[in-house]
């Protein structure tokens, strides 16, 4: 059975533009995974940076009816969250960056509650990029920007993860922009895929249309 969409907000980019791209508009239902695929260095995450307001750029987004320019950017992005592609980590455990995760995601994504006492300079990249993910979530955000998501995952940890977040946004009703380069990905995730091409992002017409 799907399960239920809880009611969210659509997210919204009015003619938002920053460095060589040219502004985009688009709106992105609850529960929608945009897919945003470029060439290396076309602004996929420069874009996410504008959507996330933490670098100037013109135009406007909207959550709802929350206009970005109304909020702090701290504020705005406790709402629409950005995960880098490199994760952040400022104290020695785990555990002191994810006071509330849940230990079902934890298990969902591999990870026994012990994690939460490790050291954070042991981690690898992989583990940082999935434990990023938990901290994200757990902090009830209303919609996601992901850069890259599972580029440190081999085949089988990014399709769990992918199963995982897809179940986890279609339950929470987030909009959802996520960074992919890997085609066979765009096809398992995207509701809908937007290609940077020189200076315009556009649209992609495919099976997830
Ligand atoms: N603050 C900045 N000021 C000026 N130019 C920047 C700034 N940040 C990034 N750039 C440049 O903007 C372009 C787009 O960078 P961006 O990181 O968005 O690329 P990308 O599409 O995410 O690439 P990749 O797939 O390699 O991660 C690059 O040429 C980069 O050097």
């Amino acid at each position: 059975m799907e399960p239920r969409l809880r009611a969210q907000d659509p997210l919204r980019l009015d003619r938002l533009s920053i460095g060589d791209l040219d502004a985009v508009s688009l709106t992105l239902a609850p529960g929608k995974i945009l897919c945003l695929s470029g060439a290396s260095g076309s602004g996929k995450s420069r874009l996410l940076r504008a959507v996330a307001d933490l670098e100037p750029h013109g135009g406007e987004a909207w959550l709802g009816e929350t206009a970005q320019s109304s909020l702090a950017g701290h504020a705005w992005r406790a709402r629409v969250m950005l995960l880098p592609a490199e994760s952040h980590w400022w104290a020695d455990t785990v555990g002191e960056h994810l006071p509330d995760a849940s230990p079902a995601d934890l298990e969902a994504l591999g990870f026994t509650p012990e994690v939460l006492g490790w050291q954070v300079s042991r981690l690898s990249s992989g583990e940082k990029q999935r434990l990023a993910l938990v901290r994200a979530i757990s902090r009830q955000p209303s919609a996601l920007l992901l850069d890259e998501p599972t580029a440190n995952l081999d085949d089988a940890t990014t399709q769990r993860v992918e199963a995982w977040l897809r179940a986890l946004i279609r339950e929470r009703g987030w909009p959802v922009i996520l960074v992919a380069h890997d085609p066979a990905q765009i096809a398992r995730v995207a509701d809908h895929h937007w290609r940077i091409v020189g200076r315009r992002l556009a649209e992609e017409a495919g099976a997830w249309a």
